[in-house]
């Protein structure tokens, strides 16, 4: 596996969303990375990360899967141009659809492994599907439908002050 998260690659402004962002000390901060042609994540759940006792919290999960997927896509898409993550212009991704399927318990313990596979990439938009496992077992899979940032959208956060980002 490669030591390189595609996380670290987002610029500063692009890097407080509270699943991966890695300027937001409130959130997950998930650090994604290439695995061959799938990419993986781990995360260590915290014990207050609880949904019934024992098992980890369902909407965690779908955060996972949500961050997890657009990172792939954004990779993904930079791979496809055959050039670096950190190169212009950007290639910003958002969630267009996220779609989360809970397959059994997700036991709250050791390390989540998350793993994404593109299947489809096609002009602005990249489809990843992605499975949380615990213990070698698929707890949860789902489907991320990412988007490229429109330019409108992408106008107005370069307006806004990096502070009340
Ligand atoms: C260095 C790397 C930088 C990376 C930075 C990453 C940022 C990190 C941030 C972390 C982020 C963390 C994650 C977060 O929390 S992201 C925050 C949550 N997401 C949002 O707020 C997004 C809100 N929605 C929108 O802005 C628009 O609806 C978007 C941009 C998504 C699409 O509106 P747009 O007008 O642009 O789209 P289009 O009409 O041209 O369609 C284009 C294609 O997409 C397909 N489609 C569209 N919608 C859907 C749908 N619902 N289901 C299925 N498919 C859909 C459509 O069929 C078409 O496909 P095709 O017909 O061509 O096949």
């Amino acid at each position: 596996m490669q030591n390189d998260n595609f996380q670290d690659h987002y610029p500063d402004e692009l890097s407080y969303c509270y699943g991966c962002g890695r300027h937001n000390e409130h959130g997950l901060q998930l650090k994604s990375s290439w695995d061959g042609d799938e990419t993986v994540a781990l995360f260590q759940p915290k014990p207050y990360h609880i949904a019934v006792p024992g098992y980890v919290y369902g909407g965690l999960l779908a955060s996972l899967i949500d961050c997890h997927g657009t990172g792939t896509a954004s990779a993904a898409a930079y791979r496809n141009e055959g050039r670096a993550m950190d190169t212009a212009p950007p290639l910003r991704f958002v969630t267009a659809s996220l779609q989360v399927d809970y397959l059994r318990p997700t036991p709250l313990g050791g390390p989540l492994e998350i793993r994404g596979k593109i299947s489809e990439l096609k002009g602005r938009k990249v489809v990843v599907n992605v499975t949380v496992s615990a213990d070698g077992e698929v707890c949860v899979q789902g489907k991320v439908i990412a988007v490229q940032m429109p330019e409108h959208m992408a106008a107005k956060m370069d307006a806004i002050e990096p502070e009340s980002k």
